[in-house]
């Protein structure tokens, strides 16, 4: 057999989208396996937080300068990638129109201020409404092979929504089982090295919600809840549905708390005031925050602007929540991974 060093050689002048160091310096690849009976190379490549196009470029790289070193024909690549370490985040709520969604599309926005690698994924399939909070309508994802790739957003978090999948406007009245595929595709999307996403769950307790926590084993809930007693009481079924599932509960979020008039300044609660902090404190989960009921909120959201993106103090909650979350997940990495 011949000494594979000069293939090694020119695998190593490929650099490294990561590391821009040669592929086998950066430890990427091996050095190829060479069988001069048949003239074949095997190249292991590690693939691990590559795109898709970095992955095909480096392909076509590996393959143009091994292909005729040394009367060699052909080169088999073997990727492997590590199991990601992505983390799933969702966030619910007891009950529709509490700001589930507007809170999910902001704390998304706000991790990856913090310098996260965070995507996106409205799963709310019967009322998607992120791609309109992130400004992302009308656009349609595409796939390669059997998998979406996520749609890039003016705010750095990729995203995917059933909103992207079907017409505008579409009612999407689908059965349990469909449902779930559809958003197992979503889930199990090409994202990259997006190390945290954030799903938007649909309101309630119902199949959908359990099945997707069943299948995709998340590692924290975020609960949404405004500090009325009824959205309190369906928060705390929420809770219950991802404690009797394993899920660990992140906190409670209080949203459309204490109403700051835009004329006067004077503030007022008009849903109440501090009930989603006491209910986190009954049930023993912590609570890591509260957003204000504030015109400015709904505007910018209406508008494609999240305010968790302005550099105005109405993106201030959202960053605290956000710094929560990662205290949270780092606290929870440090005696294990
Ligand atoms: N803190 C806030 N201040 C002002 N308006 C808000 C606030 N939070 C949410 N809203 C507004 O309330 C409405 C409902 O919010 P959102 O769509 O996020 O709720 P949701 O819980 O996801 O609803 P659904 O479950 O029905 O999808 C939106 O118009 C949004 O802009």
């Amino acid at each position: 057999m011949n000494s594979p060093d000069p293939f090694a050689a020119a695998l190593d002048t490929i650099a490294d989208p990561a590391t821009g160091q040669g592929l086998i310096a950066s430890g990427r690849a091996a050095p190829p396996r060479v069988n001069m009976a048949d003239r074949t190379a095997s190249v292991i490549l590690d693939v691990t937080g590559l795109s898709a196009d970095d992955r095909a470029a480096i392909e076509r790289a590996i393959r143009g300068k091994l292909i005729g070193l040394d009367g060699l024909r052909d080169v088999r690549i073997a990727m492997t990638a590590e199991k990601t370490a992505r983390k799933l985040i969702v966030v619910g709520s007891g009950k529709g129109g509490v700001g589930k969604s507007t809170v999910s599309a902001n704390i998304a926005i706000a991790l990856k201020r913090l310098g996260m690698k965070v995507g996106l994924v409205d799963a709310d399939i019967y009322g998607p409404s992120q791609a309109r909070l992130m400004a992302s309508e009308g656009q349609r994802p595409e796939a390669e092979g059997q998998r979406l790739l996520p749609i890039a957003t003016r705010f750095g978090v990729p995203m995917l929504s059933m909103a992207h999948l079907v017409k505008p406007g579409q009612a999407i009245a689908w059965r349990g089982p469909m449902a779930g595929n559809a958003l197992g595709q979503l889930i199990d999307a090409d994202w990259g090295d997006v190390e945290i996403l954030i799903v938007d769950l649909p309101p309630g307790t119902g199949d959908v919600q359990l099945s997707l926590i069943q299948k995709h084993k998340p590692a924290g809930a975020i609960i949404v809840s405004t500090p009325q007693d009824l959205a309190l009481i369906d928060a705390t079924r929420a809770i219950d549905l991802f404690q009797q599932a394993t899920v660990p509960i992140v906190g409670v979020v209080e949203n459309m708390a204490g109403y700051a008039c835009p004329h006067c300044g004077e503030v007022s609660d008009p849903f109440g005031a501090g009930g989603a902090e006491a209910a986190a404190a009954e049930l023993e989960v912590p609570f890591i925050g509260r957003v204000p009921l504030e015109i400015a909120i709904r505007k910018a959201s209406d508008a494609g602007q999240p305010p968790a993106a302005s550099g105005e103090a109405v993106a201030q909650p959202f960053l605290d929540i956000a710094g929560a979350l990662m205290g949270w997940l780092n606290a929870k990495a440090s005696p294990k991974f």
